[in-house]
């Protein structure tokens, strides 16, 4: 559904000198520099699967999400969204995509959002059954009664963001971007949005890129994920697979039921080739390469008096902040 290949976005940015006079000789000669803000990434991404995409700040995943909609013009490298070349912005893809962009607003402020809707019905030429069967889809999925008719100032940010998902998806678009959808709202709001889009996912079998600084929306939504780092694509693979790739550790906490010497706990665990992370008595935390943390949990049991133990893996966010930093490290080895 969507092929990538080679991509690559290079902008121009004009370097401003500081001071007066380097101002002024700015106006008849200027200087440029070239940021690759995404640079030759190839990924494919099939029919009704939902990917996660990924990247610290400035990684190039909105640029991304601009090119695939066709906002964009690329550097060079080919893309293909349902068959459509998107700087083409032919009619027929404008109906079948869709971005969804957090932080900007595409409702008009002083009017309800159910005048927006209507706005799109016309731009989209939605006949007047399916739009309200539509609707009335949006209003029971979202919970939307008492929201749709009120200025668009006077709603909160989450039944805002309501809103701007519906005026997005009004025209039932099967490729669907959303770009930090759930950004600033609260865990429960984030949560009904999430439901919301698996369902928008399952009835429509959209096909949906989705970036966000929450994992908890990636880990709900997506099995496979990308991680894009200054424009190069580190990893395209499942989530579980990128615990592996980028932790090789397993967390192991455990509780005793004695006080034991710092000195004596640390030995027992260096002997089964951990590490101590935290020793709070009775809490210790430890941790140990994937591969061998059954025989250190063996030998933790045997040497130290404990009352429970749990295994596990390392957060989604650190595996992702271990990614970033892994990435920017093979960066500067180039
Ligand atoms: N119009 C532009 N002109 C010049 N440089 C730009 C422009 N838009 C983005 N950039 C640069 O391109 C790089 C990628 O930006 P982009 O917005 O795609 O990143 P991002 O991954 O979406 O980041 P964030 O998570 O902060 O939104 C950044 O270095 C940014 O400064």
């Amino acid at each position: 559904m969507i092929h990538v290949e080679g991509l690559t976005k290079i902008y121009r940015v004009h370097v401003r000198q500081p001071g007066f006079v380097a101002s002024l000789r700015s106006l008849f000669h200027r200087e440029y520099r070239e940021v690759a803000a995404v640079d030759g990434i190839n990924f494919d991404i099939p029919e009704g699967q939902i990917v996660g995409f990924l990247g610290p700040n400035g990684a190039g995943k909105t640029t991304t999400m601009k090119l695939l909609t066709g906002l964009l013009h690329p550097t060079s490298g080919r893309i293909e969204v349902g068959g459509f070349v998107p700087f083409r912005q032919q009619n027929a893809f404008k109906k079948r995509v869709s971005l969804v962009m957090g932080q900007k607003s595409q409702l008009i402020w002083d009017i309800p959002a159910s005048e927006t809707f209507l706005i799109h019905k016309e731009i989209y030429e939605i006949p007047a059954a399916s739009f309200k069967e539509r609707i009335d889809y949006f209003t029971e999925m979202l919970d939307l009664s008492l929201i749709i008719d009120k200025p668009v100032r006077q709603l909160s940010l989450g039944e805002r963001m309501k809103c701007e998902l519906v005026a997005a998806l009004l025209h039932r678009p099967d490729i669907v971007f959303l770009d930090e959808p759930t950004i600033g709202l609260d865990v429960n709001m984030q949560e009904a949005l999430r439901r919301f889009i698996q369902s928008y996912n399952r009835d429509y079998k959209a096909t949906i890129l989705l970036t966000s600084h929450y994992m908890a929306d990636v880990s709900a939504l997506c099995e496979r994920v990308l991680v894009i780092n200054d424009g190069k694509l580190i990893y395209d693979g499942a989530i579980s697979k990128l615990i592996d790739r980028f932790s090789p550790m397993k967390r192991i906490t455990l509780v005793l039921g004695a006080k034991i010497d710092t000195s004596v706990v640390e030995a027992a665990v260096r002997n089964g080739g951990g590490r101590v992370v935290a020793y709070d008595y009775p809490q210790l935390e430890v941790e140990g390469p994937r591969e061998e943390v059954t025989g250190l949990s063996a030998k933790l049991l045997t040497e130290l008096p404990v009352i429970d133990l749990t295994i596990e893996d390392p957060s989604l966010e650190s595996v992702i902040g271990l990614a970033y930093s892994e990435g920017a490290a093979g960066e500067s080895r180039r």
